[in-house]
């Protein structure tokens, strides 16, 4: 058999799998169009999104994978899958701390999928407005940076928020050198979001030892301002910003460390249901007396549930008092959880679970 036919008589099975995959792929649309016909007749919250039921479907989609293709692709797959379905129900509208191009962009759709309608927000209290006035069903933001720690100003907003934790999505973070000029020894200055240029600090140091830094709200708006100036300026962002904002890349992987994620927060209104491996946060602030927060953290100690995360944050009450952001493993609604939480509750002045939501998945 000549090439040409050869490879005809393959394309043909192609098309027919393509096919099949089609009206499968139509069948489960119009299953989805039955739960939301079901959703909606028990008069559940306009949107219609599931977390939990999401990561169990991806769980399953990877467990039972038995390639060619890998795991993660067919789970990517099968994320745009339930955002087509999703969409097909209700369009999911999700603020994001942006502008266009950010790393909160990128997680977004990771976690949401392409068929989600994003809104991109100037700053992280603008994401958690967004969300609490109801012009977004949820929001997007940055939680921390495995070089430079938390980021506080999402963890202060939580204080004064009422807003719940629904998912965790992480993004493997690239910092690219971004000018409209081909040339590093042209540039004097270098705009990035205060994190970027610490997570860049050692490269900048070596290669632009006498440009100054201005720290601006987002790599994004750095990598805007440097395409309406001169040749003589770069910004540090992800590489989707060169192509908006048309711009070249000077140097790629410019950030110190190798391994350098964010992790990012997905609000909303309401409390999610156990998916069966889940992350609970807590916002706790101890009795003011010795032994406080030892006593405070017993009860999981006890129960043999494992904290993965304490920070401590100024309360803004009163001088010299602290918030505890506590992240454990478990739902809040396991029997083994709920009690250590009741124990722990009543050891707090303050006392409030930000939040039970699945892992990660992709
Ligand atoms: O099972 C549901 O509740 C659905 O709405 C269906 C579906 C899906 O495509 O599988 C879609 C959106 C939800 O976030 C979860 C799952």
């Amino acid at each position: 058999m000549s090439e040409k036919k050869a490879l005809q008589a393959v394309r043909e099975q192609i098309d027919k799998v393509d096919k099949q995959l089609q009206d499968l792929l139509n069948e489960r649309t119009a299953l989805a169009h039955q739960v939301a016909e079901i959703k909606q007749q028990s008069g559940e919250q306009a949107d219609f999104y599931r977390p939990e039921r999401e990561a169990m479907i991806l769980r399953q989609v990877m467990a039972r994978n038995n390639g060619p293709l890998s795991d993660l692709e067919m789970a990517r797959l099968f994320r745009e899958i339930m955002s087509a379905c999703l969409a097909a129900e209700k369009p999911l509208q999700v603020a994001y701390l942006g502008p266009e191009g950010s790393f909160t962009q990128a997680a977004s759709l990771k976690h949401f999928g392409g068929s989600v309608q994003l809104h991109s927000m100037a700053t992280i209290a603008d994401v958690f407005h967004a969300v609490e006035t109801g012009q977004a069903c949820y929001g997007v933001v940055p939680v921390e940076n495995s070089t430079e720690g938390m980021v506080n100003h999402t963890l202060d907003r939580f204080v004064s928020s009422s807003l719940k934790i629904n998912g965790e999505v992480t993004i493997r973070i690239h910092h690219y050198l971004l000018s409209k000029s081909a040339d590093l020894s042209q540039i004097k200055t270098v705009y990035a979001h205060p994190q970027a240029l610490a997570q860049c600090r050692h490269w900048l140091t070596e290669n632009l030892p006498n440009s100054v830094q201005i720290p601006v709200n987002s790599n994004s708006e750095a990598a805007k301002l440097v395409a309406e100036n001169g040749l003589d300026c770069a910004a540090i962002a992800g590489n989707r910003a060169a192509e908006i904002y048309g711009l070249s890349v000077l140097a790629n992987n410019i950030e110190d460390e190798v391994g350098n994620t964010t992790r990012f927060l997905v609000i909303g209104t309401q409390l999610v249901e156990p998916s069966g491996e889940d992350k609970t946060a807590l916002l706790v602030s101890t009795k003011n007396k010795p032994g406080a927060l030892q006593n405070l953290l017993k009860p999981l100690a006890d129960k043999g549930i494992s904290m993965s995360r304490i920070e401590s944050r100024p309360s803004r009450k009163g001088i010299w008092e602290y918030v505890f952001f506590i992240d454990i493993e478990g739902h809040c609604q396991d029997p083994t959880v709920a009690s250590a939480l009741q124990e722990l509750e009543s050891e707090s002045s303050v006392f409030r679970v930000l939040g039970s939501y699945p892992k990660a998945v992709l």
